[in-house]
């Protein structure tokens, strides 16, 4: 079947609300609060996960919904929320067509505390589900390093549309990684791209904008014939991938090039153009259990683009599980050809540890 209103839909959706977080990092006040897991959420994850939430629903009322983040908070701290409704109220494409088909402004308080609960989906293995990530690397976007808006759809738990906002990322397909880093706080031309994908469609990018959508182009990963001299990436945060490893792997494959580290799914998106080629994570704890959000739209967009994904054991992830990924450990992504070959490594190192 066609997915080209979901496409559609999740890229208007996901730009909308990039521009909010865009507003966010450029206001200077984040209002950041720490989560029970100590991990950092600002006004921009809740608007953009209220603004997000309410396109879905306005496009398909029937469609479940895991998102990050939930409202208790809010519902207690009057100040933070009167911060998110004021910068829900202002973040609007300049283009009505597109403002409409995702509904227009949420019109109450109460409708955007709704919406943001309306993540609370459990997930599994049955029907229509969309996995969304509002600011997915919130230290990124707190360092003023890259971030993503992720939003994946999962049909019968099986990734089958991805689209990812990256206000951070050059405009340019073949602009090499270490270029990638830094924040865009004065919308400056060049900067911000929103990559989609549909299983078996292929993946495009095209520049974000602040009204209707840029039309798109084709996007595709670099064939690696010497892996030895392939680029890999890792997550900024040492807390969230094991460097350690992640190193170990690559010195095994024969890789010298040092690791570019970039925070959030705009990982997945940089490998899916041929800016990088391999991405390891690793576990640093063994209880850990990654994210559905984290990965889901990056998985489409990676596969459509010619990559594959496992995890440190090889294994397919598994999606259709609930809201995390817990019969998997870790994720490697490399093109599809090669990924084999580099789970060996991944395998080697780990048992060498035990
Ligand atoms: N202990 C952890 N291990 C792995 N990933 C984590 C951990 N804590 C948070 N994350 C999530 O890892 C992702 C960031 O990955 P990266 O380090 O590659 O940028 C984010 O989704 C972050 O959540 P969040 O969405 O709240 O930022
Ligand atoms: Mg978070
Ligand atoms: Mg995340
Ligand atoms: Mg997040």
């Amino acid at each position: 079947m066609s997915y080209s209103k979901e496409l559609e839909t999740a890229l208007l959706a996901v730009q909308r609300a990039t521009l909010l977080t865009k507003s966010v990092y450029s206001s200077h006040a984040k209002g950041t609060l720490s989560k029970s897991d100590s991990s950092p959420v600002t006004i921009g994850d809740f608007g953009a996960q209220a603004l997000i939430i309410s396109s879905i629903k306005h496009a398909f009322p029937e469609d479940e919904i895991v998102g990050e983040e939930d409202a208790d908070d809010l519902r207690k701290d009057s100040k933070m929320r009167d911060m998110i409704w004021d910068l829900v109220q202002k973040a609007k494409l300049e283009d009505e067509e597109a403002e409409t088909k995702i509904g227009g402004p949420i019109k109450s308080v109460d409708d955007m505390l709704n919406a943001i609960d309306s993540g609370n989906s459990a997930g599994g293995r049955k029907g229509r589900t969309w996995a969304l990530d509002p600011i997915d690397g919130t230290k990124g976007f707190l360092r003023g390093g890259q971030y993503a808006v992720c939003l994946g759809l999962l049909v019968d738990g099986v990734p089958t549309v991805g689209v990812i906002g990256c206000p951070n990322l050059p405009v340019d397909d073949d602009a090499p990684m270490d270029q990638s880093i830094g924040f865009d706080a004065d919308d400056k031309e060049g900067k911000g791209v929103l990559f989609g994908a549909v299983k078996g469609e292929g993946a495009t990018s095209r520049p974000l904008s602040r009204g209707a959508l840029q039309e798109g182009k084709k996007i595709s990963m670099k064939a690696v014939d010497d892996i030895s001299q392939a680029t890999f990436c890792e997550s900024v945060e040492a807390g969230h991938s094991s460097h350690g490893d992640n190193a170990a792997i690559a010195s095994k494959l024969g890789i010298t090039k040092p690791s570019v580290r970039m925070d959030s799914q705009a990982k997945y998106c940089s490998v899916a153009r041929g800016a990088g080629d391999i991405i390891l994570r690793l576990p640093v704890k063994a209880t850990y259990e990654e994210k559905i959000w984290d990965h889901a739209a990056g998985v489409v967009i990676v596969r459509e683009a010619g990559g594959e994904v496992a995890d440190v054991n090889g294994k397919p992830l598994d999606f259709g599980v609930g809201r995390t990924l817990k019969e998997n450990k870790g994720v490697v992504t490399a093109p599809k050809a090669v990924l084999p070959h580099v789970i060996e490594a991944v395998k080697d190192v780990l048992a060498a540890k035990l």
